[in-house]
């Protein structure tokens, strides 16, 4: 019965009114949630998505009344879609009830879980068995740590798996999908996402193969026969992360050239008497040198910077926040003092960004102009803050010059943060594609998920795996129900990116010395990005920026191409293998 226009645009005006007061609402009933977490905040917490799921209902199956073919607006026309998609809302009140309390019992047990030494205390995932991770050299510890988190999350996780696989389906298929998947990709509004992904990976590929041959051989001598197989994948506890998605905290073991190690940051930042509030304010010192916003007064009132010593429990993974009133945006972060986490502050501080330049626009465009342009911003900022250039600048290192061999110390250092994360990134919704499509069914979960660990990351497991294990569930974004591809794109798109800040702040010489730091010209093209929201295409928005409407894997290539050479060299100089021939991590005749 709604067909004109003109009562689209009074729909949508009545939309933004009420919309700002609902989402506040659970916003606040979510934040009080993951900040204390007990039972009555939960019962709020659920109360408060009951209401936004109907309000979301009411508006989204009023919108799909409208025939927008002959609308005058494109405005209209996109904001109409827009508010189509309501993804859970759209189940039936029992099943969303039911949905609710299995995304909550799954990201709860994920961030209460803890392991508990056999006399004495036990150890949550941050920072203790993040730390063990990080720092033993003892490989038999390190095995203890990755098998007892996986047995405490993994396991508990495993059982509601697959109910909630099952309503996530559901409520893709109310919307229109054939599964969530299908739902998840449609957010990049392009119809080439998977052959466009297959291709970046594909480009990818040889520093990832010359990384992960170079950091076998490094591995071997380190760790000895017994441990690695220099024609094998490499197991899945040595690379000084929990999930194996990064490896700069093995960067010691590792170093091309060991008698020029670079200076430890985080020591610096220790002795200097680094606090949390100290590492936010950095960021925003970075962030408004460039002519962007700063944090408002509120953030750093009611922001949770660190992990609370009143006994609260809380969940620890990072997360930024924006409350749809006023200025009320904040980060939740149990920050301890390491350059690691200076970094990813960078990282939250630039989704903080995004919502402060587009708080203008209507609600239905407050989020990124795709899910990795939002994860792309704070990480572009974060490869000038790492910059050595940078960290000098601000104190953080001492010694005033690079020699080349530092040089190559420093980009293995980078590299072992971004190159290695190319295919965990890439293969963690690969798997949750296949979940959702059926091609993976329940009965296999975990040895697919270590048949695409083994075929993307060359990596195995350092124990024999089952099913009751349920190792992708041990990875926050899996039972958070939070999609991940956005990761490898932003991990494209941030170099493509710094480039162009880069090219427009003046910068001339190697990618990897760029700092934009001061430049308000870069800050002034990043602001322009982050005020369109997702009121453009992301194609039309990068286009803009960049000139290119593509995501190229160009400047990628590019930053790393010193680098890719000198590693080539030593893989060939060592007679190193690109790849994982013998396919498994035996674990008989080593242990
Ligand atoms: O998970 C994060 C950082 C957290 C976040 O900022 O991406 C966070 C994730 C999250 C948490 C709870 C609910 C939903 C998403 N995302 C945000 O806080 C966020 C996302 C979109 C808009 C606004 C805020 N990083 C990923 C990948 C990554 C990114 C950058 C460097 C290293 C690693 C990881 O740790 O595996
Ligand atoms: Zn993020």
């Amino acid at each position: 019965e709604f067909y004109n226009e003109t009562q689209a645009k009074i729909f949508l005006q009545f939309y933004e009114q009420t919309s700002r007061i609902v989402f506040n609402e659970f916003m606040e009933a979510t934040w009080n949630y993951v900040t204390n977490i007990t039972k009555r905040n939960r019962k709020n917490m659920f109360q408060k998505e009951v209401e936004r799921s109907q309000f979301m209902m009411y508006f989204g199956s009023r919108a799909r009344l409208f025939k927008t073919d002959h609308f005058q607006s494109p405005e209209v026309k996109r904001m109409l879609s827009k508010l189509q998609n309501i993804d859970k809302s759209a189940l039936p009140t029992e099943d969303l009830r039911e949905y609710n309390r299995l995304l909550t019992y799954m990201e709860t047990t994920y961030s209460t879980a803890e392991v508990c030494l056999d006399e004495g205390p036990c150890l949550p995932l941050e920072p203790e068995l993040e730390e063990i991770m990080a720092t033993s050299r003892d490989h038999k510890e390190l095995l203890w740590a990755w098998q007892r988190w996986r047995d405490a999350v993994g396991r508990q996780i495993r059982p509601v798996f697959e109910h909630y696989v099952r309503l996530s389906n559901k409520a893709a298929q109310y919307n229109g999908y054939k599964d969530m998947g299908a739902l998840w990709r449609a957010k990049y509004e392009s119809n080439t996402l998977e052959e466009d992904l297959k291709q970046l990976f594909d480009e990818l590929q040889p520093l990832y193969l010359n990384l992960h041959a170079y950091v076998r051989r490094s591995l071997f001598r380190y760790y000895g026969p017994e441990v690695i197989d220099l024609r094998g994948p490499i197991p899945a506890h040595l690379l000084g992360n929990m999930w194996a998605q990064s490896w700069e905290n093995i960067l010691d073991i590792v170093l091309p050239y060991p008698k020029k190690p670079p200076e430890d940051v985080t020591k610096i930042m220790k002795n200097q008497h680094w606090k949390p509030e100290k590492m936010f304010q950095e960021a925003n010192i970075f962030i408004t040198s460039l002519g962007l916003l700063p944090a408002p007064p509120s953030f750093w009132v009611k922001s949770m910077l660190e992990r609370p010593t009143d006994g609260r429990e809380v969940e620890c993974h990072a997360s930024s926040w924006n409350f749809y009133k006023g200025n009320d945006v904040r980060i939740k972060k149990c920050t301890e003092v390491t350059i690691e986490d200076l970094l990813s502050i960078f990282h939250q501080m630039g989704h903080i960004q995004y919502f402060l330049q587009f708080q203008n626009l209507s609600v239905i465009y407050q989020e990124g102009a795709s899910p990795a342009f939002e994860e792309a911003v704070g990480s572009v900022i974060t490869l000038s803050a790492s910059s050595h250039k940078h960290l000098l600048s601000r104190g953080l290192l001492s010694q005033e010059h690079q020699d080349s061999e530092e040089e190559v110390n420093f980009l293995l250092g980078i590299a072992l943060e971004k190159i290695a994360f190319i295919p965990f990134s890439y293969m963690v919704d690969v798997f949750r594609w296949k979940v959702f499509d059926g091609t993976i069914p329940k009965t296999i979960y975990n040895q697919e998920w270590w048949n695409l660990r083994l075929k993307y990351q060359g990596l195995c497991p350092p124990v024999p795996r089952s099913e009751e294990d349920f190792d992708p569930g041990a990875k926050f974004h899996i039972p958070a129900n939070v999609p991940y591809v956005r990761y490898f794109l932003s991990l494209v798109l941030q170099f493509q990116f710094h480039e162009a800040l880069c090219r427009a702040s003046g910068h001339a010489g190697p990618l990897h010395r760029c700092d934009i730091y001061n430049s308000k010209v870069a800050g002034k093209m990043l602001g322009d990005v982050l005020k369109l929201g997702s009121s453009r295409p992301w194609q039309e928005v990068l286009k803009e920026m960049t000139g290119q409407s593509n995501i190229s894997s160009k400047s990628f290539l590019s930053y790393f191409k010193p680098l890719l050479n000198w590693l080539v060299n030593e893989n060939v100089k060592q007679g190193d293998i690109l790849g994982w021939p013998d396919y498994s991590c035996s674990f008989e005749e080593k242990n």
